[in-house]
């Protein structure tokens, strides 16, 4: 096991670099919002409200990550990559039904959800990124960057000596469980695959959107936590 976080150290990538470079990676992973979650003092109410906006989001963010499956059928060198994807596509499909049942169980209505200014802003900011001319490498690393920020952040609450509430484990397993560890790694080296070989105005490119992706997050668990 250390042998290969070790490994995983050396090998260290452009977005590696990106996340320990930009404070606000650790802002958006570890908002106060999850760190309610983590602690047990979450306000159910924002839990709820964080709940029917997300189903919302998603349901934007699955033609977006159709965008990347067509970036990737046309640009990629790499085999792979559009397995990586179809899985992610896949698991957005078992995620839909997921939010209908949890948002049942919370008694929470999914039609008629009055659409919050900050999930507006960010599906205008993931309709721009479908536009062709973005670039694959652009694209993978928005994608990456969107699923790794709920990966990180719902696996802190599963860590040894959290408090979270029995009710919310569900939740945080279904982005923080393992599976959903590899996946984003998988996305990882295909981003980082990507960006090595990019121009220097791809890259910088990049780097803004992952950062926007960053800022759009953080105002997303600001608006469940009632901030916004
Ligand atoms: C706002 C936001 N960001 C990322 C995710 C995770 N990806 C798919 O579920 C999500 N559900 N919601």
């Amino acid at each position: 096991m250390e042998g290969k976080t070790k490994e995983k150290c050396e090998k260290s990538g452009i977005i590696e670099m990106w996340a320990k470079k930009h404070l606000l990676y650790t802002e958006a992973t570890r908002h106060p919002f999850i760190l309610s979650i983590r602690d047990g003092s979450v306000d159910l109410s924002s839990f709820k409200r964080w709940l029917g906006q997300d189903y919302v989001f998603v349901r934007e963010f699955v033609p977006f990550v159709a965008s990347v499956l067509i970036k990737a059928s046309k640009k990629s060198d790499d085999g792979n990559d559009m397995e990586v994807i179809l899985g992610g596509l896949a698991s957005l499909n078992d995620e839909i039904a997921w939010f209908k049942s949890e948002a049942s169980k919370w008694d929470v209505p999914l039609s008629n959800t009055v659409v919050h200014k900050a999930n507006q802003n960010y599906r205008r900011f993931l309709e721009n990124l479908m536009l062709p001319e973005v670039d694959y490498a652009v694209a993978i690393t928005a994608f990456w960057a969107i699923e790794a920020v709920y990966q990180e952040s719902f696996a802190h609450c599963l860590e040894d000596g959290s408090k979270t509430p029995s009710e919310l484990q569900d939740t945080c397993q279904r982005w923080g469980n393992e599976g959903f560890g590899e996946y984003c790694r998988s996305l990882q080296k295909i981003a980082n695959r990507c960006l090595e070989k990019a121009s220097s105005d791809v890259l910088t490119k990049a780097e803004v959107t992952f950062l926007r992706v960053l800022e759009h997050e953080v105002e997303f668990w600001n608006m469940s936590h009632g901030c916004a």
